[in-house]
């Protein structure tokens, strides 16, 4: 497997406490990759270290060939990654068009073929181009937030639990899109609370326990795997 993202051995916290121990992730183009495990595991704190939001103690964290260890969000985004929050993730009092227009400040020129792949990824959102985002349903919502990542064509996309609060069909539907986007060659690595739902739909997967690497493997197999289901993924 050649990697597209390399977590390699970080060690990382929140000013003076550490969360993450030696933890390594690798994401690979055409990959979902789902992180997985018990609550306080340090998934959320794992995704927002890549997006540059911890101070890094150790380990390091490349795109392609490219080190980015230490880089502010805004120079991370340029080099290929978007990073779409559990909460605050979009611009509520804004439309579902302007939230989009809003994922594309950092293009240069033209966007509107960026915004058709959106809106084809997203079709229920075409007929609610002109609504208010913070008025749609959960599942709208989060498909808002998931296109205004997509506008700046990243080639890797972080979900923080995309599937949070929603109802199963709207899970699968989010589970179902986010194919779509692995297969229209964008490599997806997501956090999820819904462990075994997520591992049946990743490619591969990471099991987390208390900021270290657990287990890791195809997803499948981590799903099979009676040890693991009966401690970390509820029996
Ligand atoms: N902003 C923060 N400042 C300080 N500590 C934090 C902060 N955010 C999270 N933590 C701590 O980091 C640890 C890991 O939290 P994190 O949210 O990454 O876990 P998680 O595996 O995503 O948990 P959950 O499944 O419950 O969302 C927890 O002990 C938490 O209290």
């Amino acid at each position: 497997m050649t990697a597209l993202l390399t977590m390699k051995n970080l060690r990382g916290g929140y000013g003076d406490s550490d969360i993450l121990f030696d933890l390594s992730i690798e994401v690979a183009k055409g990959e979902i990759v789902a992180i997985v495990g018990p609550n306080g595991a340090g998934k959320s704190t794992a995704m927002k270290s890549i997006f540059g939001l911890l101070d890094i103690r150790a380990g390091s964290i490349a795109i392609g060939e490219t080190d980015i260890t230490g880089w502010a969000p805004n120079r991370i985004v340029k080099a290929g990654i978007c990073y779409v929050p559990q909460v605050k993730n979009i611009f509520s009092e804004m439309t579902v068009h302007e939230n989009f227009e809003m994922g594309a400040f950092l293009r240069k020129g033209d966007y509107s073929a960026a915004l058709d792949r959106v809106y084809n990824l997203f079709p229920d959102l075409r007929t609610k181009q002109k609504a208010t985002a913070g008025r749609l349903s959960g599942g709208q919502r989060q498909m808002v937030a998931m296109g205004r990542a997509l506008m700046l064509d990243p080639q890797v996309l972080l979900l923080d639990e995309p599937t949070a609060g929603l109802s199963p069909k709207y899970m699968e539907q989010i589970f179902q899109i986010s194919r779509d986007v692995r297969d229209s060659g964008v490599a997806i690595l997501l956090v999820e609370q819904h462990a075994k739902q997520a591992l049946a739909f990743a490619d591969r997967g990471y099991v987390l326990a208390a900021g270290r690497n657990r287990h890791e493997g195809p997803a499948s197999e981590l799903l099979a795997d009676r040890h693991i289901a009966e401690m970390f993924l509820g029996g």
